[in-house]
């Protein structure tokens, strides 16, 4: 049996970063990765402006009782005057701080009685200005090549006034779901019949990592259905997951479809629970990755062997999400063949760890699992672990993005 780290990481290599770019639109970006490091254009803020609504001064000025002169009013967008000695000017959040001003006092400190304004708190030099270049400074890095971009990313974009940036291609996944049993939804189930849910599922995990699930395809267990269904995701797609049929059973007719669609493929025993049987072939140079057919297991092996290899392919610099340490809220099962990945739901304890609740039945077709929980368990095989030990936790919150 293969290691499940070495699993891992045998897929990620299996394929490779691209190589094209593209420009995309700022508005459209979200989910895009960024295909090359961007600097500042300008420093943020671009000049020193006003924290809080209120006046600015001169520090110097200011005496315990004594009036300023208000000599303007200036909001923000408008072109302060320069401050006069002894007066102050009236501004708002985002206005220019006057050549000449080196303080702000804001409006609850103060009085504004016939244009002439009273102190009341004492001011403190500095205080409430917002310096040019202390977010960003101009050609200094914004964000690195290889990152995803969120919304985080595209305000920091368009602060520097962005409009277009440089990104890889959307990452074109085809997914292929077999079996004789499955009923298409929006059809009525005959007998003995279960509905495709690994098909609507893993689009849904391709797009959340932010990749383009293009075909979904089903295919018959017929040789010639899957293999009509495999050569157009092989000339579509630049990565093909199937689901299903790689195990030992008589109708199990994945493996030769695929040698016939001229790939090579290699069957996988890895050392995980649920998940063991995975494979991975390659036609015309694009990986397809084989996965089991029991619903858990497929979303498990995605989540942890396939999401790494779809983000090296994205062009993504992470590929591999952190793991986090959690204790068990109770005493796991005893696996001693392979690392068993349980599902758990995370709770904060009161030790400042993350405690995690355990689902009660975890065979690897308890679908309604996967909604209740928060991400798997690691529990390494042949070791006794018990309630409040610590292991590793993979989170979907991390898995899956
Ligand atoms: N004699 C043995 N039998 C099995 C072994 C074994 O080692 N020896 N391994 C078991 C394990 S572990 C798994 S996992 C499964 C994997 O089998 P396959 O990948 O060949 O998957 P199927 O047999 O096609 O399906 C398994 C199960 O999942 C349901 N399924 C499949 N596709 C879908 C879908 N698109 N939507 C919903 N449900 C799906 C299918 O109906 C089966 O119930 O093999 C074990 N057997
Ligand atoms: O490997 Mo199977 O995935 O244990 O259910």
């Amino acid at each position: 049996m293969l290691e499940f780290d070495v699993a891992q990481a045998q897929l990620a290599q299996a394929g490779n970063a691209p190589t094209k770019t593209e420009d995309c639109p700022l508005h459209q970006a979200q989910g895009r990765i960024l295909a090359k490091s961007l600097t500042a254009h300008l420093d943020m803020p671009p000049a020193d402006n006003s924290a809080m609504d209120g006046y600015a001064i001169r520090f110097a000025d200011y005496q315990p009782g004594r009036g300023l002169p208000v000599q303007q009013r200036c909001y923000a967008g408008e072109q302060p005057q320069p401050l006069q000695a002894g007066q102050c000017i009236r501004i708002f959040t985002g206005s220019l701080i006057p050549e000449g001003a080196d303080t702000v006092v804001i409006q609850e400190d103060a009085t504004e009685t016939d244009n002439v304004l009273l102190i009341d708190q004492a001011p403190k030099l500095g205080e409430h200005i917002r310096r040019r270049g202390e977010d960003v400074q101009k050609d200094s890095t914004l964000l690195e090549a290889g990152r995803r971009i969120g919304a985080a990313e595209i305000a920091l974009l368009a602060s520097q006034g962005y409009a277009q940036v440089p990104v890889y291609p959307r990452l074109k996944v085809g997914i292929l779901t077999t079996g004789d049993e499955l009923a298409e939804l929006g059809t009525p189930l005959q007998a003995a019949q279960i509905y495709n849910s690994n098909g609507p599922m893993l689009a849904a995990l391709v797009t959340g990592l932010g990749a383009d699930p293009v075909h979904v395809l089903h295919a018959k267990d017929t040789f010639e259905s899957l293999q009509q269904a495999l050569n157009t995701l092989i000339a579509d797609c630049d990565l093909i997951i199937s689901v299903g049929g790689v195990s030992v059973g008589e109708k199990d007719l994945v493996k030769p479809a695929i040698e016939k669609a001229g790939g090579e493929l290699d069957l996988w025993r890895v050392r995980m629970k649920p998940g063991k049987p995975v494979a991975l072939a390659r036609a015309q140079g694009k990986p397809i990755v084989c996965l089991p057919g029991n619903p858990v297991s497929a979303f498990a092996v995605f989540a942890l062997l396939v999401s790494p290899l779809v983000r090296r392919m994205q062009g993504r610099e992470q590929w591999l999400p952190p793991i986090e340490h959690a204790q068990l809220d109770s005493q796991p099962p005893f696996n001693d063949i392979r690392d068993e990945f349980i599902r758990v739901r995370a709770q904060r304890g009161d030790n400042g760890h993350t405690r995690l609740g355990v689902f009660s039945r975890q065979g690897s077709g308890v679908i309604s699992s996967l909604p209740w929980s928060d991400g798997l368990a690691r529990i390494p095989a042949g070791r006794q672990f018990k309630e409040g030990d610590l292991v590793p936790y993979y989170s979907w919150a991390s898995w899956l993005v």
